[in-house]
């Protein structure tokens, strides 16, 4: 891990804190992100010393804010990886996989790519100040799946199409209401709290929450595959003058003018 550059991992008493650190990108991810947290998971994973994993972001405004979209800009692609693959769905897979509860400690804005990390986690614990929302389809992307099927087994149909089709932001409290998340607290208390629901985690039996877990995943992982065939899709997708006007407003910072892709 001493060769991490975009998040960090360390471990207390159990509970292994994994964060993403790219505060000045309202910690984004790129390829070299996902790979490091791929690389944290797994290390959590088979640490006798854990028995509970937190997910955060650096700083007080973003948890993460999805997929870095002027890496986008900048390289057409979401920069290099170990493999030269965006292993996006080995993270999602990792998260659910590890047989260890994982709870996202969401410490400020939650959106996109970022707002399905947190969705994926076991439990959510939001600060009074994080803000919930998807935004692919303003920026020429989607994140279908599990970030659609298992977002409306969370909240439900109306809602999770709602949050899709409009690319609105919640607040906490709204997010607590629809059953997005578990527990919301003032900021200063969110290590805090999520310590304590580790430290309850961490008196129970690891093998019974691994089985209860993995039983739990069982009935949500045919989304997995429909995300398959999403990725594939969302790679041509993403080369198109459609998706290309998505990101070249966001680095503008102007409104999208979808208005004559229309009749495809
Ligand atoms: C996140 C926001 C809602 C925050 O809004 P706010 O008004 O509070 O702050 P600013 O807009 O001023 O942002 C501050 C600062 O951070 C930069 N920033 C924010 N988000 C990103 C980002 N995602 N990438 C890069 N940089 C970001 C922003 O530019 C500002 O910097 P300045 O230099 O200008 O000061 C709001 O910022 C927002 O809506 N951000 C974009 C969210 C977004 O579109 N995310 C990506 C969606 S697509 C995605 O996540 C995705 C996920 C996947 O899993 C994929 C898998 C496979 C292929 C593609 C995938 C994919 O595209």
């Amino acid at each position: 891990m001493s060769d991490f550059t975009d998040v960090t991992y360390e471990v207390e008493d159990g509970l292994a804190w994994i964060t993403i650190n790219r505060p000045d990108r309202y910690n984004a991810f790129r390829a070299r992100t996902v790979d490091e947290l791929v690389k944290s998971f797994k290390k959590a994973w088979g640490s006798s010393e854990v028995g509970a994993i937190a997910l955060t972001g650096a700083g007080e405004k973003a948890f993460c804010s999805g997929g870095d979209q002027k890496q986008r800009m900048e390289t057409g692609d979401y920069g290099p990886s170990d493999s030269g693959l965006f292993e996006v769905e080995a993270l999602h897979r990792v998260i659910r996989d590890v047989p260890k509860p994982v709870i996202a400690a969401v410490n400020g804005v939650a959106v996109g790519g970022g707002h399905v990390l947190h969705l994926l986690c076991d439990l959510s614990i939001a600060a009074d100040h994080a803000i919930f929302g998807q935004n692919g389809p303003r920026v020429g992307s989607f994140d279908a799946g599990l970030g659609t099927g298992y977002l409306a087994r969370a909240i439900g149909e109306k809602r999770a199409r709602e949050i899709w089709f409009l690319c609105r932001r919640y607040s906490a409290e709204q997010a607590l209401d629809w059953g997005l998340v578990n527990k919301v607290v003032p900021g200063d208390q969110l290590r805090a709290e999520v310590r304590a629901w580790a430290d309850e985690i961490l008196q129970l039996s690891p093998t019974a929450l691994k089985v209860l877990k993995q039983s739990l995943n069982a009935d949500t992982e045919h989304f997995i595959a429909q995300g398959n065939m999403a990725y594939s899709t969302l790679k041509l997708f993403g080369e198109s003058a459609e998706a290309i006007e998505g990101i070249s407003a966001f680095n503008e910072k102007r409104k999208p003018d979808f208005s004559k892709f229309r009749g495809a």
